[in-house]
């Protein structure tokens, strides 16, 4: 198909996530939804506090980790816009901060795992969500792609390269002495070993960050 979108509005996918680490399922995942729908640009935005989630590293190691990981994709970026917000992350917030950023003429898409997706009515004023962007949900081994608890039209859903690939089993790896090569981008290897991110002795996780 013919990718000439010369004069149409820009198109922003948005992948957003703990990235405790970031691995190639995320990647995989963005760089898949920016092929299908055009994307101009996909904006990774680590979270500041994921309060569903018990603990996590902190803020500015996963977001060093998603720019090592995203540095050669000239279509990729990293925002702030969750890490600087005090509090809890809703995305509510997120797409409030990066419409203001992109303008209100951009298109902007939303990219979830099945997981997350399954997950969405939790989420802080879900109900206001889905008239703030487009959202995509894609495949994940181990889940359930559905859309049949959310509004009609509201999400796209699509298959992507299947990753079975968690930061979970990343972390456990790194603790249990086992290898993340070829899981994560090998920048992002390099990035755990120097901070002694996950692992079993360590102090503090990522001490000197907090
Ligand atoms: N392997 C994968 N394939 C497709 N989507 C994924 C994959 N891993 C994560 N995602 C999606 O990426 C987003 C961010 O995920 P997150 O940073 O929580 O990673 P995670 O691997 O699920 O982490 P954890 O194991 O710590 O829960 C979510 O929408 C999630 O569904
Ligand atoms: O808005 C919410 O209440 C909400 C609750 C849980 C997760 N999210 C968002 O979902 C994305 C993936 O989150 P996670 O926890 O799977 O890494 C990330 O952008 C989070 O901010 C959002």
């Amino acid at each position: 198909m013919a990718k000439d979108r010369a004069g149409a509005a820009q198109r922003i996918g948005i992948m957003g996530g703990t990235f405790d680490p970031i691995h190639h399922g995320h990647l995989v995942a963005a760089s898949e939804v920016a092929d299908r729908f055009e994307l101009d640009e996909v904006v990774f935005v680590p979270t500041g506090q994921s309060y569903q989630k018990q603990g996590q590293s902190a803020a500015e190691d996963r977001y060093l980790m998603t720019v090592i990981a995203t540095a050669s994709n000239p279509r990729f970026s990293v925002s702030r816009v969750d890490i600087s917000r005090p509090g809890p992350t809703y995305t509510r917030d997120t797409l409030t901060d990066l419409r203001e950023v992109y303008g209100k003429d951009v298109e902007m898409f939303f990219i979830t795992g099945a997981d997350a997706l399954s997950a969405i009515l939790t989420w802080k004023d879900h109900d206001d969500l889905f008239a703030m962007a487009h959202f995509v949900g894609v495949t994940r081994p181990g889940f359930v792609l559905s859309d049949q608890h959310l509004p009609a039209h509201a999400v796209s859903l699509i298959e992507v390269p299947a990753m079975a690939i968690s930061s979970t089993s990343c972390r456990e790896r790194v603790a249990g002495g086992r290898p993340v090569w070829y899981l994560v981008p090998d920048g992002v290897v390099q990035y755990i070993e120097k901070r002694g991110l996950y692992r079993a002795d360590a102090p503090a996780n990522g001490a000197g960050y907090r």
